[in-house]
C-alpha cells in the first residue's frame, strides 16, 4: 500500500492546521500501523500499551479509517459515493418559536461540524472522544429539507413543487409518527463510532432550535469482508444495487441532480431523496425454495444474475420464454417491472442501508430496509415506479412499506458557506 497523507485523527494534539482542514504529516501507513500494531501487542501482552513497542512501519490492516469523503463540492456529500457499513437517518422538527432566523444558524451549525468530522477532526464544541483516535471514516453527513420547514419559516414561495406530498400508495402502512420532518440528515461512516459520533454532535448542535421527528440506524457489509468489491446484498440475501445508474452514464447527472438552470435557483445541483423504512417480511420469505425467490426477484440468488443466464451485468432477456411458453422472466418479476425502460424512463439512485430493530414478542424481526433513493424530480423516479411495484410486483407479498418521508436536498456547500445558504438567505 502507498504511503498517503491524511488529516490527524481526532486528538486534542492534531495541530492548528488539521483544524483549518489542510492535510497534516500523519500518513495513513503510521495511523493505522500503530493501531494494528497496538492490538497485536494488546493480545500478547494483555493490555500492555502498544505504541512505545510497536514496529513504526507495521504494514495497516486496511485503510478504511483513512478513507475520507469531502464535505465541499458541487453535490452534497453522502449521495454518489459508496455505500458505507453503518448508517443513521434522521428527521428533526423545528422547535416552537423557531422560524427561519434559527434555522440559517443551525444549518451554520451542523455544516461546521459536518465539514470537521467528515475531516477527521474533533467535533467543533465539546467533542465526546466517541471517535477519537479513528480517521474520517468515509463520514458523509448529508441535509435536506421536507415539505412543511417552508411554512415554519416563511419560505412558502420556495417551496419546489418536486416536493408535494408522495401520493398514497395502496400497499402504505405508514405511520405518521416516523415519517415527514421539517429537516432530514443523513450519516453514513465505515465505522460504528464515527457515525455514533456525528449522530451526537449533530443532535447536540440542534440545541433549542430543533427536536428529532424520528431516527433510524442502519448497516450495510463492511469493505473489505469479501474477497473482491461486490454490490451489496440486502437482509432477503439478494445482490440489491446492480441496476442502480453509474456516475459513468450520460445521463446520471440528468437523472439525480436538479440541473444548475433548476427550479428554484436554490436547488441547483441539489437532488430528492425518497426515505421508505420498508419491513421485510422475513418469515414468509425464508419458506420460500431459492428457486421461488428468484423468480419473485428475476435474477439469480447466488450472483445476481438475471434467470435468463449470464452473469450479473448480462442484459436481461425479456422477451425469453421456457419450454411451455412462459417467461422465463416473469412478468410480476421485481427485477423485470422497476427497469427504467418499463417506466417511460423513470430512474432514481438506490442508496439503502438494511436495519434490525429486535424482534415482535412474536418473534417477527423488525428488520427490512430503508430504502434512499436520489432524483432529480421524484415525479420522473420514485413515484412512477412505485405506483407500478403497487400495481403488481411479486415481492410486495413480502414487504410492509411503514414509513416514509420526501426531502429536497440542496447542492454542495461551496468553501465558506453552508448548506442551504442560498435558501435561507437568498
Ligand atoms: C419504488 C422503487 C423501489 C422500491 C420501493 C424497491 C424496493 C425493494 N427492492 C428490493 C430488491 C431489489 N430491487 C432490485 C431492483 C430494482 N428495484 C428498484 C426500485 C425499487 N425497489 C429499481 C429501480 C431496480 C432496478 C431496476 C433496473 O434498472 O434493472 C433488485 C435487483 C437487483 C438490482 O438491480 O438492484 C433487487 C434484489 C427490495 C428487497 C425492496 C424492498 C424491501
Ligand atoms: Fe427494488
Amino acid at each position: 500500500m502507498t504511503e498517503q497523507s491524511i488529516p490527524a485523527a481526532r486528538t486534542p494534539e492534531a495541530p492548528a492546521n488539521a483544524a483549518r482542514g489542510e492535510a497534516v504529516g500523519v500518513s495513513r501507513r503510521t495511523l493505522l500501523g500503530t493501531a494494528g500494531a497496538t492490538g497485536l501487542v494488546l493480545g500478547a501482552a494483555g493490555g500492555a500499551i502498544g505504541r512505545a513497542t510497536a514496529p513504526a512501519q507495521a504494514t495497516p490492516l486496511t485503510s478504511v479509517g483513512s478513507d475520507r469523503a469531502m464535505f465541499h463540492g458541487k453535490h452534497q456529500p453522502g449521495i454518489t459515493e459508496g455505500l458505507q457499513a453503518c448508517g443513521h437517518l434522521v428527521a428533526f422538527d423545528l422547535a416552537a418559536g423557531a422560524g427561519r432566523a434559527e434555522a440559517a444558524a443551525l444549518l451554520r451549525r451542523w455544516s461546521a461540524t459536518a465539514e470537521r468530522l467528515m475531516a477527521g477532526e474533533p467535533a467543533p464544541h465539546d467533542d465526546t472522544a466517541v471517535a477519537r483516535d479513528a480517521g474520517p471514516s468515509s463520514l458523509t453527513v448529508t441535509f435536506g429539507f421536507g415539505h412543511d420547514f417552508f411554512s415554519r419559516t416563511g419560505l412558502e414561495k420556495q417551496r419546489p413543487t418536486a416536493l408535494d406530498p408522495l401520493p398514497a400508495f395502496s400497499s402504505d402502512r405508514l405511520d405518521k409518527a416516523r415519517s415527514d420532518g421539517h429537516l432530514f440528515v443523513q450519516i453514513g461512516a465505515n465505522d460504528a463510532l464515527v457515525a455514533f459520533h456525528a449522530l451526537r454532535a449533530i443532535q447536540k448542535d440542534a440545541g433549542s432550535a430543533a427536536r428529532v421527528r424520528w431516527q433510524v440506524n442502519g448497516f450495510n457489509r463492511t469493505p473489505g469482508a469479501t474477497a473482491h468489491p461486490m454490490t451489496a446484498r440486502n437482509l432477503m440475501g439478494q445482490i440489491d444495487g446492480t441496476g442502480n445508474p453509474k456516475p459513468t452514464d450520460a445521463a446520471f447527472e440528468q437523472q439525480i441532480f436538479v440541473p444548475a438552470s433548476g427550479e428554484p435557483a436554490w436547488m441547483a445541483h441539489g437532488s430528492y431523496a425518497v426515505v421508505r423504512r420498508i419491513r421485510m417480511l422475513l418469515d414468509d420469505w425464508e419458506k420460500l425454495s431459492t428457486a421461488a425467490q428468484e423468480q419473485v426477484i428475476g435474477r439469480r440468488k447466488a450472483d445476481g444474475a438475471p434467470l435468463t443466464g449470464g452473469g450479473e451485468t448480462s442484459p436481461m432477456e425479456l422477451d425469453k420464454t421456457d419450454a411451455r411458453g412462459e417467461y422465463v422472466i416473469p412478468l410480476t418479476a421485481h427485477a423485470r417491472i422497476t427497469r427504467p425502460d418499463k417506466n417511460g424512463g423513470a430512474a432514481m439512485l438506490r442508496r439503502p442501508f438494511s436495519y434490525h430493530d429486535g424482534f415482535d414478542a412474536d418473534g417477527t424481526p423488525d428488520a427490512g430496509l430503508l430504502f434512499v433513493c436520489w432524483q432529480a424530480d421524484p415525479l420522473r423516479g420514485f413515484v412512477p415506479v412505485q405506483r407500478k411495484l403497487d400495481r403488481g410486483d411479486a415481492l410486495s407479498r413480502f414487504i410492509r412499506h411503514e414509513a416514509s418521508a420526501l426531502f429536497a436536498v440542496p447542492g454542495g456547500a461551496s468553501k465558506g458557506e453552508y448548506v442551504g445558504q442560498r435558501l435561507l438567505e437568498g
